[in-house]
């Protein structure tokens, strides 16, 4: 009733008290709810639209600024010389690498104690464990943004922090039967990409801890659940019928987070259209791209035509198909054969309703499929390859066929990175900006297929993307957690809020990138190490096709 919707929430939004909404809804409370709600009752009975003067009094009365629900941490795990440091070749980005890992210190996070005994007095959501934040404004945890920073943590080493942050996930879908968008109430009735049962093999293979895997398994089976039976739809395609997953959230108010912006964008719509908006407007945060152009219900269209839930996304498929493969590999690993085979049996049927429904055969490539037009939306997206990076699909052509894909876009003509589209909406998730999970999910698949010209290709992203984050590093001191493709080293921009600095996931996909082809990539310094320099010397020699 505080931080989620009523009148408090409405007035204090409304004033525009602060630059920012997220600021008002992440404020603990002095007193208990009931003391609060009546306080502004009797406010309300003085005058019904309660001047800003009195709000600001009303708030310093009753609420504390954002961020007492931390108490300084430093992660007991963080040593500062992890194995992976010794293999980047070239000594600038070694050092850069050197500070990127220092960062978790900076972003690592506690929860007080008094969050677990008082609750009503906080929006954020108590974890058991210390997590690390993206950063900025992004004061908690969040969902898919860990899964970039446990795979970086565990390069550095963090292993025991890596561990802790996959037990708050498991909690929090034993508490919610999944896992929330992040760690507020006001996130509490959507998700994110679901990506705890990757974080569970990337823990997995770091480790190699089955006790943990069993301990684990029947939490992550709760969570497919969840997303099969809420956020799945039957669909038609030629005559046979196919079950697809999409985002989708039945809550039909304004985001308290962002609540002026959401509640000037339904002005003067119907009650009916303006609930519709607000639910395909929290679909889209839950799909992690908030906003774009991608969930516009036309190509013409603009914020107010996103309808996210009547959109079947590649990338969240891909990411369920590469979810039920890896269930499977657990149950096998465990030795469970019989639930592996019914996981298994899953993912063949996702790869028959992909290539089905979402691919292209004419253009070669996966796309979002609009179930009001019955028809796929053409335009570029990174995650019209997600298929790749899932390995997901039945013939090897296929892949091929959306390297080449990939080249005809036009997305590869930037220097600093793939767009997020080529379309220039003024969101934050389409062209110019650049995100750090795309380009390390394009990278990825593309360096895992067996071409030597993805391959190549991969490599050459990767160096892009490392030469943006150091280029920007080096003129802000700051990792970000987006980027322009325009301009060397320029931070990325648009949507409803400033660009953000920390940051979890670009830290983390930078790390990555940065083990993955240490031996080679360089900051255009010249400076490398000689004991590198043969394996080096070596694959420059090598002919690229
Ligand atoms: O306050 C606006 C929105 O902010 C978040 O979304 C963005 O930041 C997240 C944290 O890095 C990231 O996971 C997401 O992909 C970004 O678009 C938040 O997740 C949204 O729910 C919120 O409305």
């Amino acid at each position: 009733e505080i931080y989620c919707s009523g009148p408090i929430l409405h007035q204090v939004q409304a004033a525009k008290l602060f630059d920012d909404d997220k600021y008002f809804v992440d404020m603990k409370l002095r007193e208990t709810p009931d003391v609060v709600l009546s306080a502004f009752q009797n406010l309300s009975q003085e005058s019904p639209n309660i001047p800003p003067a009195k709000l600001q009094e009303f708030l310093r009365t009753y609420f504390e600024k954002p961020g007492t629900e931390f108490e300084s941490w430093t992660p007991s795990d963080w040593h500062d010389n992890p194995k992976f440091l010794g293999g980047i070749a070239d000594q600038q980005l070694r050092s850069w690498a050197g500070k990127i890992h220092q960062l978790w210190k900076s972003l690592g996070r506690k929860i007080r104690s008094s969050v677990e005994d008082h609750p009503e007095l906080y929006s954020q959501i108590y974890t058991p464990h210390p997590v690390v934040v993206p950063g900025g404004r992004f004061r908690e945890l969040y969902y898919w943004d860990s899964y970039w920073v446990i795979n970086g943590l565990l390069l550095s080493e963090m292993t025991h922090t890596a561990y802790g942050m996959i037990q708050n996930f498991l909690y929090l879908v034993d508490r919610y039967g999944f896992v929330p968008n992040g760690g507020r109430i006001y996130y509490e009735r959507r998700s994110q990409p679901p990506f705890l049962t990757l974080m569970v093999e990337s823990y997995y293979q770091a480790t190699k801890d089955k006790k943990f895997l069993r301990a684990a398994l029947p939490t992550l089976e709760r969570e497919y659940q969840f997303w099969m039976q809420n956020r799945s739809v039957a669909v038609r395609v030629n005559g046979s019928e196919h079950k697809l997953n999409r985002y989708y959230v039945q809550v039909g108010l304004p985001r308290p987070e962002s609540y002026t912006d959401d509640l000037e964008l339904a002005q003067g719509l119907t009650d009916e259209r303006k609930e519709q908006l607000w639910m395909d407007l929290k679909a889209g945060a839950e799909s992690g791209w908030d906003f774009t152009s991608r969930w516009y219900s036309d190509s013409d269209g603009t914020l107010g035509s996103t309808r996210t839930s009547q959109i079947l996304p590649t990338d969240l498929n891909a990411l369920l198909c590469l979810s039920e493969k890896t269930l499977a590999s657990f149950h096998r690993i465990l030795g469970d054969g019989d639930s592996a085979a019914q996981y298994e049996q899953a993912a063949a049927r996702r790869l028959q309703a992909i290539e089905s429904v979402l691919w292209d055969a004419e253009r070669g490539a996966w796309f979002d499929f609009n179930l009001v037009t019955n028809s796929k939306h053409f335009e570029f997206y990174p995650s019209n390859l997600a298929p790749v990076w899932a390995q997901c699909y039945s013939q090897a052509e296929m892949g091929e066929r959306a390297v080449q894909y990939l080249k005809r876009s036009g997305a590869l003509q930037f220097p600093n990175g793939v767009p997020t589209s080529l379309k220039e909406s003024g969101q934050q998730w389409d062209y110019p900006n650049a995100w750090p999970p795309l380009q390390h999910m394009l990278i990825e698949g593309l360096s895992k297929m067996p071409s030597e010209e993805a391959k190549q290709l991969a490599f050459d992203l990767a160096q892009r993307w490392i030469k943006t984050n150091w280029l920007a590093y080096m003129k802000y001191d700051a990792m970000f957690e987006k980027y322009d493709v325009n301009g060397d080293g320029k931070p990325g921009g648009g949507g409803e809020y400033e660009v953000q600095l920390g940051f979890g996931w670009t830290n983390g996909v930078a790390l990555q990138l940065l083990d993955q082809y240490g031996a080679t990539l360089t900051s255009g310094s010249g400076c490398v190490s000689s004991s590198l320099l043969l394996p080096l010397a070596i694959s420059a020699a090598l002919p690229l096709q």
